[in-house]
């Protein structure tokens, strides 16, 4: 990494200029009619090499015209994001902060194609194995529970990169999915989680898989006593635990002492992030639910568009273009936020994934080398599948007085074509249509036209315009199989890691979740007495001791 920030580019100058030139004529409507082959010169297609992944990224309704897509490139080779990227898959140490290499790139090394020298990317196929072995034992009912019964129902518990991914996968590819287990997840240490979900379950057939790369996480170690309390009510012997725990980690030492067999233990490294874990041995509940080909076969779609970002020049590198577009709108626009609205229903939990995935790795204000950074960083990641938006908060998108750049995504081909694909067309209008109001809008002309003798109404005239002029990237993949979605998140991971270089930030440390971790630490010690609440400000005091004299009083 070169120890720079984004301000120390000349074409991070350059951008400034060209929008504070050009911005006022970047208009989507002029630029379609100046160029009828817009379309095809700013559409990029992605095909693997066995050509069963399709994607077609159309960047063609973004505000900007050919010097600054140049210019954007140029940022990127001053940013040397080339190099930070081959440094990233040759294992050098770019989390810098934490001193470790940032390698989730090896767990999906199909292959053995990259050479990563760093300790224990040469153990990934011992641990995949391992859960391999162990999925086909539960799949087939080999593996008995406490009583004789096979395991029919799966409860991960874990939170945030232990929970999101594996979450978000198993909705994704529920096409893939077993018919014969039930999977949940916990998170919340609110104890209203853990105890809805053990409700529906049965102690005999249910499988705990606890999640926690270092398996000190106050939420997760709290909802697996309590799990580990629910199943001893009934199984009684703890012996029975090794048959219904299994542990997810790296803090082998941690794992044993709360009881579960080592030989229950999958283990991963301290080189993967927990945003970028879902790869590893956190998967695992995937690999249950969709079987180990399918699990291999999202590897290996990642793995293709790994090379895709490694190989592809980067005029035509998806992650890189779909991150200069970002840092266009998010540095020189101003705009605030990022929607991903995907057109399928099986990905509902997208942009909650990402949301950890982006906001996390890039919500940071320092650079690598400690300086305060003069510029906007990670944006606000959010979104919901369509059509729900539309009825939801596209007002805002259409009409607001903010930027919202999005990206639509949507499968050619749907996992349930029912009335003879009634349902995807009207889908898939939808998907087509939103862009282009967004982007062309509808000016008052038009609607003093449509409006006939109201038009005299100025207010009502004036509701019914879109200004347009509204970006957004329309992104078509041909159906949501494992190795699309595969390709499709890491698209997404390599888009967050070519940002992260060019703002100079290590998007692999989360420091900013620490502060309010040890607060609550010492405010649970003191919530049992009211003469211990010491220490804070008088809002924070007056709070607590009011939740104090209620509970007191209860
Ligand atoms: O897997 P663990 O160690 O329990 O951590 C869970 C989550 O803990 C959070 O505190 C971190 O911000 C996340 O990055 C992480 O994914």
């Amino acid at each position: 990494m070169s120890g720079k920030l984004a301000t120390d580019y000349p074409s991070w100058a350059k951008l400034q200029e060209l929008y504070d030139t050009q911005h006022k004529s970047l208009v989507l409507k002029d630029l379609f009619a100046a160029d009828p082959e817009r379309f095809n010169k700013l559409s990029k297609s992605y095909d693997n090499a066995s050509k069963d992944v399709h994607i077609l990224a159309d960047l063609s309704k973004n505000l900007v015209n050919d010097e600054v897509v140049a210019t954007l490139l140029q940022l990127a080779k001053e940013a040397n994001v080339e190099k930070a990227r081959d440094e990233m898959f040759a294992g050098k140490h770019i989390n810098t902060s934490e001193d470790r290499a940032v390698l989730h790139v090896a767990l999906r090394n199909v292959g053995g194609e990259f050479k990563i020298p760093e300790a224990g990317a040469d153990e990934v196929q011992g641990v995949l194995d391992h859960m391999t072995e162990f999925s086909n034992k539960i799949r087939s009912g080999e593996w008995k529970g406490y009583t004789g019964k096979r395991i029919d129902t799966i409860v991960n518990i874990g939170i945030g990169g232990s929970d999101l991914g594996p979450m978000m996968v198993t909705e994704a590819l529920k096409p893939y999915g077993s018919k014969d287990l039930k999977m949940h997840f916990v998170s919340n240490v609110d104890g209203t989680h853990i105890a809805e979900v053990t409700s529906e379950c049965n102690a005999e057939t249910t499988l705990f898989i606890v999640a926690s790369k270092t398996f000190t996480t106050q939420e997760t170690i709290t909802n697996a006593e309590s799990a580990r309390e629910w199943f001893l009510k009934s199984a009684v012997d703890k012996a029975h635990i090794a048959k219904h725990f299994v542990a997810l980690s790296t803090n082998t030492p941690a794992v044993t002492s709360f009881g579960i067999d080592s030989a229950n233990m999958f283990k991963f490294w301290d080189w993967v992030g927990g945003r970028y874990s879902l790869w590893s041995a956190i998967g695992l509940s995937i690999m249950l639910y969709i079987g180990p080909e399918n699990f291999k076969d999202m590897l290996l779609g990642a793995h293709e568009m790994d090379k895709h970002f490694l190989e592809a020049p980067l005029e035509d590198n998806l992650p890189v273009l779909l991150a200069l577009l970002g840092v266009w709108y998010n540095d020189f626009y101003g705009a605030q936020t990022h929607a991903l609205l995907p057109y399928d229903q099986y990905m509902h939990k997208f942009a909650d994934y990402f949301q950890q995935g982006d906001m996390e790795s890039n919500g940071k204000f320092v650079s690598k080398d400690g300086r305060r950074v003069s510029y906007q960083t990670g944006p606000i990641i959010w979104g919901q599948s369509g059509t729900n938006g539309q009825h939801a908060f596209y007002q805002l998108i259409h009409q607001g007085t903010k930027l919202i750049p999005a990206d639509f995504l949507a499968p050619i081909e749907s996992q349930n074509p029912i009335r003879n694909n009634l349902h995807h067309e009207i889908l898939l209008s939808n998907f087509f249509a939103q862009p282009e109001a967004l982007a062309f809008g509808k000016d008052e002309a038009t609607v003093a036209q449509e409006l006939g003798e109201q038009k005299s109404n100025e207010a009502l005239l004036k509701s019914k315009v879109f200004e347009g002029n509204r970006p957004t990237n329309s992104i078509l993949f041909q159906k949501l199989t494992p190795k699309t979605l595969g390709s499709l998140i890491v698209l997404y991971e390599h888009k967050i890691f070519t940002q992260g270089c060019i703002w100079g930030i290590n998007s692999f440390d989360q420091m900013g979740v620490e502060l309010g971790k040890v607060l609550a630490k010492k405010i649970l010690g003191q919530l049992g007495d009211a003469s211990k609440v010491t220490g804070h400000d008088s809002s924070t005091t007056g709070l607590i001791k009011h939740f104090q004299a209620r509970r007191a009083a209860l």
